[in-house]
């Protein structure tokens, strides 16, 4: 059989001629090459955000079972409703369902190639609350996000602040199953000039360092149950004393924690599977997703209570990096204790959540309300 020639299209000539072959094993040729070649880039930028813009998230993941168990494994969290049938109906469950901090991950790693993938630094999250728990394995994900603001950073002129509102749906029915706001630093295309300000560090804002402002007594709840916190914060009214402690449990990190547990949620930051790339930046080194720090000081901190059910969180802040080999450990301040959960069984407590690593610097804050099981229940 006989095929008409194709038409060269830089020649014209009837011939079909092959693209001149160049040596790409050549190092000095293929060097070059990417010296010249245009980067086909990934992400946005701080100029293509502006308030008000509203982005509908590609990526969609469906929970399973795997993932979450492969999530709250990593992270030491082992509440018995989430793993067992007869645990999980004692709490009104079908089924072990998706564990709040799993799906707060997923959202938020759902939306890293639009909103982060650029580059930058997760800052904080606020007001997580999940309106449409419980959620069980098979449900799909899908998530929007809104542009709430953007600021100049007056200390890095090289980025920007961008806070979003997202929300993570069910895709088979647009229930809202979780929220939240966050802020990002979100490198600039052109550096703008600034005050060069910079911020007051966590010692200005925390008074002295010498921990002089501290209070003279540190009462340990004795037990887990909604009224070993009532007592301990009982014990502290009135005297110069706080309700704070630490939890034994440590969790190196390594390549699951740092790189597998994020991927597993589609984020795309480069800051934790890139080593190349993260080589020059300020850690050195690829760093923990915040929400693999968060959920491993909240899983050491859950292992000292009876939790019965996740309310929500607020004022989350991630102040350093986390890096393979860093250990994560937990201190817990009890903020207050109210009988007026949901349900008979428990009562609500407000804590104040501190990650911190190896060198007792804190690396992740947060105030978080639950519902904690009552011992007479
Ligand atoms: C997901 C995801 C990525 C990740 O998960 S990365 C891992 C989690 N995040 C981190 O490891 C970041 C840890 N933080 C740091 O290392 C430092 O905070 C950082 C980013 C190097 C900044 O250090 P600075 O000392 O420069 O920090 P400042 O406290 O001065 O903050 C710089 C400016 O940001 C403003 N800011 C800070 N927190 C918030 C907040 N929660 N909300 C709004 N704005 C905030 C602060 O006021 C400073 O503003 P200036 O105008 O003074 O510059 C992913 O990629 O999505």
């Amino acid at each position: 059989m006989t095929r008409e020639p194709q038409r060269d299209s830089e020649t014209g000539s009837g011939e079909r001629s092959e693209p001149r072959p160049i040596d790409w094993t050549d190092s000095d040729t293929f060097a070059r090459a990417l010296e010249r070649v245009e980067t086909r880039e990934k992400g946005n930028c701080f100029e293509d955000f502006a308030e008000g813009d509203l982005l509908a998230h590609d990526p969609g993941l469906t929970l399973t079972r795997w993932g979450n168990e492969s999530w709250m494994s990593q992270t030491l969290n082992h509440d018995p409703a989430y793993w067992r049938s007869d645990a999980a109906a004692e709490r009104g469950f079908d089924e072990p369902p998706i564990h709040p901090d799993y799906l707060t991950a997923a959202t938020l790693g759902i939306t890293v190639e639009d909103l982060s993938e650029k580059g930058g630094y997760f800052l904080g999250r606020t007001d997580v609350r999940f309106p449409g728990t419980p959620v069980y394995a098979g449900t799909e994900l899908r998530v929007e996000s809104e542009v709430v603001s953007t600021a100049t950073s007056s200390s890095r002129p090289e980025f920007g602040i961008v806070t979003w509102r997202t929300r993570g749906k069910d895709a088979a029915t647009g229930e809202v199953l979780c929220s939240y706001e966050r802020t990002n630093m979100i490198p600039r295309r052109e550096p703008v000039a600034t005050d060069g300000g910079g911020s007051a560090t966590a010692a200005d804002a925390d008074g002295d360092e010498d921990g002089s402002d501290l209070p003279e007594t540190f009462v340990t709840p004795t037990g887990g149950f909604f009224e070993d916190f009532v007592d301990a914060l009982e014990t502290a009214k009135g005297r110069d004393a706080a309700v704070a402690y630490r939890h034994e449990r440590g969790r190196t990190q390594d390549d699951v924690t740092v790189a597998s547990l994020p991927l597993a949620t589609l984020n795309t930051a480069k800051q934790h599977h890139n080593a190349d790339v993260m080589g020059d930046s300020p850690s050195g080194d690829i760093v923990t997703y915040g929400d693999v720090t968060r959920s491993t000081a909240l899983g050491h901190a859950r292992s000292d209570e009876r939790t019965w059910r996740e309310v929500g969180f607020d004022d989350e802040k991630f102040h350093t990096f986390v890096a393979p080999g860093d250990t994560v450990y937990a201190f817990t301040r009890v903020l207050s204790a109210d009988n007026d959960a949901s349900i008979d069984v428990a009562g609500t407590v407000r804590f104040e959540h501190i990650a911190f690593n190896q060198d007792d610097k804190p690396v992740y804050s947060g105030t978080r309300i639950a519902e904690i099981r009552k011992r007479t229940a």
